[in-house]
């Protein structure tokens, strides 16, 4: 398509989108203000209807408790698959405002469990998207949504306005992140995570005298130990699960169900396989000289997140000096040498069950973790005939991470002289080479 008619295209899908923000907005406000009067100080007839049910159960605390979250609001970072349910019950809840910051688009890829965002939303903001769904639900809750990430430098400033914070981002930097700057604010977190089959969930910096996270993991990670691409993936209802009992616990905290007297610090860890398992753990209190909660002067604590990481560089991609530029190479450049000649090894080191998704041909799959543990075992795949010190190889992943450390490991400990990098892996490839290889 000619790139004029394609900027024009975008354009006119941005310029609709605007227009139903805008529609949308204009019925709620309308809806707000005229279709449910109060009927004393507190609620509409609507809001006594709609919260009914939860306000007659002992536990919830009736018509304080009610009020209570009305007059609460809740900042959740990530509109992801641990976001999406814990919003969609803590608004249907009738918590009173709502904060949403995310700096992702929605994609077909997230639907599986992403349960706010839908197949016409694909594309837009999921701040948006989300921001929509809640309307719908409940025009009661006021929605706010910062449509970037939560980094270093605007982190005080967003957090500092509400009362609860929910981590639902799941990635090792933003949990050390908002750990930090909720317990310098402090505000309690209910954080959450999620794998495969299994998830975790824990209460931190508990009415600003629980434990928080560095209590218990004082260092963040390296980050070449967090930024493989091989994400392992998750099965949709476990993560949804995960999210919800996040909204229970964030429910449990705004009511005042939880006293400093009543709380005790607990992870509660779910299984879904084999079988259905959902265990507690007791865990410690502060730590007394914990560098983040413990009893340094306030001064003190400022320097040490000032001289943190840096966040916003360390999820995502791998160190960029982890292999020299000769050797990588471009994926457009790679499929030019494919057509000339068709003899070169191509190593895939994501696990089997994403080898068996898609592959390119006549690649050989080692995964990288195997690879890195037992180093020898790839020899045994290469052809009869290669010649470690001049063939060439090529290594590939889902994104371009793990064949990066692949590529180093082999280079350094290996023996092999000849081993580049394809750049972006699987992804760039659909992207550039063959949109018919799927991106999943
Ligand atoms: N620092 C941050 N600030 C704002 N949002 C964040 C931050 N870190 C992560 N997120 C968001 O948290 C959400 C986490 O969602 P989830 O773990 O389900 O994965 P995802 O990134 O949507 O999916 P996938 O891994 O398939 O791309 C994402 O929408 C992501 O953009
Ligand atoms: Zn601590």
């Amino acid at each position: 398509m000619d790139p004029s008619n394609e900027q024009l295209l975008a354009r006119i899908k941005e310029l609709e989108q605007e227009n139903e923000q805008l529609k949308a907005q204009a019925t709620l406000q309308s809806k707000s203000t005229s279709s449910f009067p109060k009927i004393d100080d507190n609620f509409s007839l609507d809001e006594y209807k709609r919260y009914g049910r939860q306000m007659i159960v002992p536990d919830f605390g009736s018509l304080p408790s009610q009020i209570k979250l009305k007059n609460s609001s809740i900042l959740v970072v990530g509109a992801g698959g641990l976001g999406c349910p814990a919003l969609l019950y803590l608004s249907a809840a009738g918590i009173g405002k709502i904060g949403i910051i995310d700096d992702d688009l929605v994609d077909t890829s997230n639907l599986h469990r992403q349960v706010l965002h839908t197949t016409e939303t694909v594309g837009i903001h999921k701040c948006e998207s989300a921001r929509r769904y809640i309307n719908k639900l409940n025009p009661h809750v006021v929605v706010e949504t910062y449509q970037f990430r939560l980094q270093n430098d605007n982190a005080f400033d967003i957090v500092s306005k509400y009362d609860l914070v929910l981590d639902c981002t799941d990635t090792p930097a933003t949990r050390y992140l908002i750990n930090d700057v909720s317990v310098l604010c402090g505000k309690t977190i209910v954080s959450g995570s999620g794998l495969k089959t299994e998830g975790q969930l824990s209460i931190l910096n508990f009415n600003n005298k629980g434990p928080c996270y560095r209590c218990f993991y004082p260092k963040p990670p390296s980050p070449e130990s967090v930024t493989s691409c091989s994400d392992g993936g998750v099965i949709g209802p476990v993560i949804g699960l995960l999210g919800i009992t996040m909204a229970v616990e964030t429910i449990k905290i705004l009511t005042g169900y939880y006293t400093d007297e009543t709380f005790k610090p607990f992870l509660s860890m779910y299984s879904a396989y084999p079988q259905q398992q959902l265990r507690v753990f007791k865990m410690r209190n502060r730590k007394p000289d914990c560098a983040v909660c413990g009893n340094l002067p306030q001064i003190l604590k400022e320097t040490i997140l000032e001289n943190q990481i840096d966040y916003a560089a360390f999820c995502g991609t791998v160190n960029s000096n982890v292999l020299n530029p000769d050797e990588r190479i471009d994926v457009k450049k790679y499929s030019e040498l494919l057509n000339k000649n068709n003899s070169q090894v191509l190593l895939d080191v994501r696990p089997k069950e994403q080898f068996g998704i898609t592959k390119l041909a006549n690649s050989i799959n080692i995964q990288w973790d195997p690879i890195f543990k037992k180093a020898e075992s790839i020899d045994e795949y290469l052809p009869q005939n290669f010649d470690k010190s001049k063939d060439s190889v090529y290594v590939v992943c889902r994104y371009g991470n793990d064949s990066q450390l692949a590529t180093r490991k082999m280079i350094d400990e290996l023996g092999f002289k000849n081993v580049k990098d394809l750049i972006g892996g699987l992804n760039k490839w659909s992207e550039v080479v063959d949109s018919t290889v799927p991106q999943y």
